[in-house]
């Protein structure tokens, strides 16, 4: 389960923003909408800690996260919390099983080479576990970074525009792969994105 409570952040005395309540408990989906510029990345990097919010609270679960330190705000994103971005970024040299497994080490974890293998057929990549990720299109990069969201079982899921550089045909895959795959794990899936295309498939909205 995710919450906010009065959450506010500001990059500068003229740039501030105050974002409304959000929650999504357990085993359910929020998409957040809004137009470029309204602040859903920002939202997103402080649902993460990636951002140090101004006031207001955050609860992942029983924790509140929002007077976490920077390291203990990474500790606990590395094991908790799985992101998505628009554009995956990975390490270029290192095979998409490798990329993988590299998300288990961060989280201070033993690599899991099992779960990786198992994501990947789930998820339809199988056959380029020992590809470097550049070689992959984009759809099939963005299944990876999924999976690689996913390798350390995360109780939030927070995704930035997981499908707006998809055609139709991947962008409702990939959307369908990552509900399904949430919901397996029995987590939170929150996502951010001025993608009108996904307002017909997630029930719960929020609007920036
Ligand atoms: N590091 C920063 N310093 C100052 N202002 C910033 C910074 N990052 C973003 N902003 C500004 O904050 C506002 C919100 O940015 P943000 O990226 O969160 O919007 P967004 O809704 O995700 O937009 P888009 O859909 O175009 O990605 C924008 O006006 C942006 O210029």
């Amino acid at each position: 389960m995710i919450q906010t409570h009065n959450l506010t952040f500001a990059y500068s005395p003229t740039k501030q923003f105050s974002f409304p309540d959000i929650e999504c408990p357990d085993q359910d989906t929020l998409l957040i909408l809004g137009r470029s510029g309204r602040g859903k990345t920002t939202f997103l990097h402080l649902l993460a800690l990636l951002l140090q919010p101004q006031g207001g609270q955050i609860r992942i679960g029983q924790e509140d996260i929002s007077q976490f330190s920077p390291s203990e705000a990474a500790a606990f994103r590395a094991k908790h919390v799985g992101l998505i971005y628009q554009r995956p970024h990975f390490v270029r040299s290192l095979s998409v099983l490798d990329n993988l497994v590299l998300a288990n080490y961060l989280a201070g974890k033993k690599a899991d080479t099992e779960k990786a293998r198992q994501l990947a057929q789930r998820l339809g990549f199988a056959e380029h576990l020992g590809k470097k990720t550049h070689q992959l299109s984009l759809g099939e990069q963005q299944r990876v970074g999924i999976a690689r969201a996913l390798m350390n079982e995360p109780q939030v899921i927070l995704a930035d525009e997981p499908t707006s550089s998809l055609d139709d045909e991947n962008c409702y895959l990939v959307v369908e792969l990552l509900k399904k795959q949430s919901a397996h794990l029995g987590a939170s899936l929150v996502v951010v994105t001025h993608d009108g295309r996904l307002k017909d498939v997630f029930p719960k909205r929020v609007e920036l």
